[in-house]
């Protein structure tokens, strides 16, 4: 089943939101873990227990992981593993991007189904050229993953290359207008999605690329379920709100992660 489908699948069975593992230093103290691998260990095991077949997405960031070195990238690789055993979907944030054929071996290393470290979506960034993605939606496509490309992200400098102009449109709004061409008329909806983010604030952009939208900054940087009502109207039902910091501040008690977890879908169910 295509990526487009398993997404559309899991938010209908689960709700629309994707959970980060994001274990920051800060959070790895408050949790009384030791900023160390078995620390990471400890949290990532705990997030596996709290959300694998609960929710629909989890979205390890994998700098975290990457911080530690080789001990540091096994333990994603196993719980990449363990999430995506459980059926959950597993977005793994590495905001890959690079020549052709180095895209390539990226492509390979997260989207073969046979690899490591494979996952069900990545994220990528156009700023080599959208064209040097071409590598990872190939890949994507014959292994039924999913690509998410950075077109409008939550952060503050974002606008100087995103909203810089390209002829009679934006960078921003070209990426948006490539990822719409490539996902066509798929159904339910296209693998090829946008990472959008809650903090953008107007809305005065066409998001209708019939892909997913996954949306960082709802949470703990400041963007709120009024934000992405307000910024996402028409193509809700594509817009994947993804929260790390928030829910993960409820650990390390497991019911009180899954509990933080339902309410963030409550709300944005509410909506
Ligand atoms: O535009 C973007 C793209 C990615 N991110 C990542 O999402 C999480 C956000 O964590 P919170 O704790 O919910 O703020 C983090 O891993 C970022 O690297 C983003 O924030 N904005």
């Amino acid at each position: 089943m295509s990526f487009g489908s398993r997404a559309a699948a899991a938010m209908q069975a689960y709700g629309p939101a994707c959970i980060g593992i994001d274990p920051h230093a800060n959070l790895l103290e408050q949790w009384g873990l030791g900023d160390d691998v078995d620390g990471l260990e400890r949290f990532a095991a705990t997030c596996v227990e709290a959300f694998a077949g609960r929710v629909a997405f989890v979205k390890p960031q994998s700098a975290f992981f990457e911080r530690f070195g080789a001990r540091g990238v096994a333990v994603l690789e196993r719980t990449v593993a363990d999430l995506r055993h459980t059926g959950t979907l597993v977005v793994l944030d590495v905001k890959r991007g690079d020549i052709d054929s180095t895209a390539r071996a990226y492509a390979d290393a997260y989207l073969d189904e046979d690899a490591p470290m494979a996952v069900d979506a990545i994220t990528v960034s156009p700023f080599l050229g959208f064209g040097s993605l071409t590598p990872f939606f190939e890949v994507a496509e014959l292994n039924d993953a999913g690509v998410f490309v950075l077109a409008l992200t939550s952060n503050a400098d974002g606008h100087e290359v995103q909203h810089a102009r390209r002829g009679d449109t934006t960078v921003a709004g070209d990426v948006l207008a490539r990822l719409r061409a490539l996902n066509g008329d798929a159904r339910p909806m296209g693998p090829f999605g946008a990472v959008v983010g809650a903090t953008i604030g107007d809305a005065d952009w066409d998001l209708d690329i019939n892909g997913p939208l996954l949306v960082p900054g709802f949470g703990a940087q400041g963007g709120t379920v009024a934000d992405i009502r307000r910024l996402f109207g028409s193509v809700l039902d594509h817009v994947i709100p993804s929260t790390s910091r928030q829910v993960l501040a409820a650990g390390p008690d497991v019911a009180a992660l899954r509990a933080s977890a339902a309410s963030v879908n409550a709300e944005l169910v509410g909506s």
